[in-house]
């Protein structure tokens, strides 16, 4: 007992030094914000935070690898974005689903977030300006592309600030703390399809499965109904004081949803890998895709996805294409392809590259 007084006598030594440092770095984050605010220039600079990143991963010695690193600094620089200058983020709700856990990730447990009810309401918050930023997912790597954003993006006039590609783990909560009295599992159909070799080898066929519009909803009916668990996001789990018993309990462990950070008039500045992504309304005639492509391949510019989603002008067939390459706006040959074609490309963004 005498050794764990004096172990946590060092911890909190150390978190009084922590503490002291930080509010010391908050002094500074609060001066910049004050010099940004005179030169009426971006708070959030996702570039910066990665350079600090990758510069404390090269020298980190002790146990801390990124995703340490990461975990603790994403949450230091969401503090000081606030300190600078508080702003909302809205995101695909509801409260407690995957967008709202990626927006978390982003922008930590001090910001305002403003839970919307579809994709099309976090854009127009966004595109009006009532809101500074917003979240939401644009694609699945085991379902694909959510067809709403690629549309929106077509329609909006926001930038993409952020791409964020978070894993998809599910939680099992309840407020039983053993499997065998629980009767009913609630959960979203694709929550159920996701989790279904846990479920197969922890219930038997007494237990009932019941279908929900979202995970956040289930854990909430845990909540409310005795012998029951929820299928559900850590976060969700979280917002309603549920109990996790069982963590990751996803059958694959590839499971990542790709989200993208928006706001209006956003430019990043370059960093030492960035990904830019562009709309292109190509000509209908022969060979018109081939032509655009082939100003990529003759600079040298690696495409890394393209995706084309119906223009839905009436009586037309035609194309928009979502195509997201390496490079930033500033390097000449992205800059080329972009200002040489006026009227076909529409820029969406330069951003840090996650995936
Ligand atoms: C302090 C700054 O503003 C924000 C906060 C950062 C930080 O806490 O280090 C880094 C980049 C910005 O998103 C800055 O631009 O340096």
């Amino acid at each position: 007992m005498e050794l764990l007084h004096e172990l946590r006598q060092k911890i909190d030594n150390f978190d009084d030094q922590l503490l002291e440092l930080l509010n010391e770095r908050m002094k500074v984050v609060k001066a910049v914000g004050e010099l940004k605010n005179q030169e009426k220039s971006i708070i959030y600079r996702p570039e910066r935070e990665k350079s600090i990143i990758d510069r404390l991963e090269t020298q980190s010695q002790g146990a801390l690898n990124r995703t340490a690193i990461e975990a603790i600094f994403q949450e230091i620089f969401a503090v000081s974005r606030n300190i600078e200058l508080p702003e909302k983020v809205c995101y695909l709700g509801p409260e407690g689903s995957f967008t709202h856990q990626a927006a978390e990730s982003r922008f930590g447990g001090m910001s305002e977030y403003i839970p919307l009810r579809n994709i099309r309401s976090v854009f127009d918050n966004v595109e009006t300006g009532r809101v500074r930023f917003g979240v939401v997912p644009i694609e699945n790597n085991q379902e694909g592309s959510v067809a709403e954003t690629i549309d929106m993006l077509c329609e909006k006039d926001v930038k993409i600030v952020a791409e964020l590609p978070m894993p998809i783990q599910f939680s099992f909560a309840s407020l039983e703390d053993n499997t065998k009295n629980i009767e009913t599992i609630y959960s979203k159909d694709i929550a159920f399809r996701q989790c279904r070799e846990f479920l197969q080898d922890y219930f038997g066929e007494h237990v009932r499965f019941i279908e929900v519009s979202s995970t956040s909803k289930a854990a909430k009916l845990a909540l409310q109904n005795p012998n029951s668990a929820a299928i559900c996001s850590h976060i969700a789990a979280k917002l309603y004081g549920l109990p996790i018993l069982f963590d990751n309990i996803e059958d694959s462990k590839d499971n990542v949803t790709r989200f993208l950070i928006l706001a209006k008039d956003f430019v990043n500045q370059k960093s030492n890998e960035d990904k830019t992504s562009i709309l292109a309304k190509l000509p209908d005639e022969p060979g018109g895709l081939v032509a655009f492509l082939q100003e990529f391949s003759e600079r040298g510019i690696n495409l890394t996805k393209i995706e084309s989603r119906p223009a839905r002008i009436k009586d037309s067939f035609k194309y928009w294409f979502l195509i997201d390459f390496d490079g930033h706006y500033h390097d000449a040959p992205v800059r080329e392809v972009i200002d040489q074609n006026p009227g076909t490309v529409t820029f969406l963004g330069s951003y840090v590259k996650l995936c």
